[in-house]
């Protein structure tokens, strides 16, 4: 049976869609079927076995589309196995691990997934959109950290991960606790 994968991505400068194309094209590889969309252009997410998430961070945030795309959801979103990441380090800082901002944890949380898996993103004059962004892409930031192989190596984690529910059942998390005892 072929799982069927919403790789779903919020940008701003088009970098975490080239990421999220990425790990769809990994996906395929490994034998699921996968949609690359924008996230703000999913409706229904019923279709899906697993759903993959990912945003570009600004300031420390994640873009407000795929935040929402967690809240909208987060019902149908704690019945399947869900994945994040999100694309935003780069020049000296490329190697940083990003937590994930707390209104996102808390979501994360709340639908079972894991902390958002964290890539090296791009500033390029060429797609720069904003002054501060022209500015930063002018300077020591400025490049494409994006590394494929991680990017590649972790889709295919993912797919393994999937790949495992035709053997075991996707067990959801248990409910928040009341503070009741029963
Ligand atoms: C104004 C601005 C603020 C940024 N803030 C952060 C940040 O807080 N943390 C981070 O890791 N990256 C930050 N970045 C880097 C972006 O996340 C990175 O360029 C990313 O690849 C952009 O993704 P996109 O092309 O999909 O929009 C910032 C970039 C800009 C231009």
């Amino acid at each position: 049976m072929s799982r069927k994968v919403l790789v779903a991505y919020a940008t701003k400068s088009g970098s975490t869609a080239g990421i999220a194309s990425a790990i769809g094209t990994e996906l395929r590889r490994h034998g699921l079927e996968a949609d690359v969309r924008e996230v703000g252009k999913v409706g229904s997410i019923t279709e899906y076995d697993a759903i993959v998430l990912g945003s570009a961070i600004y300031i420390r945030r994640w873009r407000p589309e795929a935040v929402q795309f967690l809240r909208k959801h987060a019902r149908e979103l704690r019945d399947r196995q869900v994945w994040l990441f999100h694309s935003g380090p780069v020049g000296p800082d490329k190697d940083q691990t990003q937590t994930m901002p707390s209104n996102v944890a808390r979501l994360a949380h709340r639908i079972g997934a894991t902390p958002a898996m964290t890539f090296a993103g791009c500033i390029s004059p060429d797609t720069a959109k904003g002054f501060l962004a022209r500015r930063m892409a002018t300077g020591n930031l400025a490049g494409d950290s994006r590394d494929w192989k991680l990017i590649a190596a972790w889709a295919s984690d993912v797919s393994a991960a999937i790949h495992a529910l035709d053997t075991a059942p996707w067990h959801r998390p248990l409910d928040e606790p009341s503070g009741k005892q029963s």
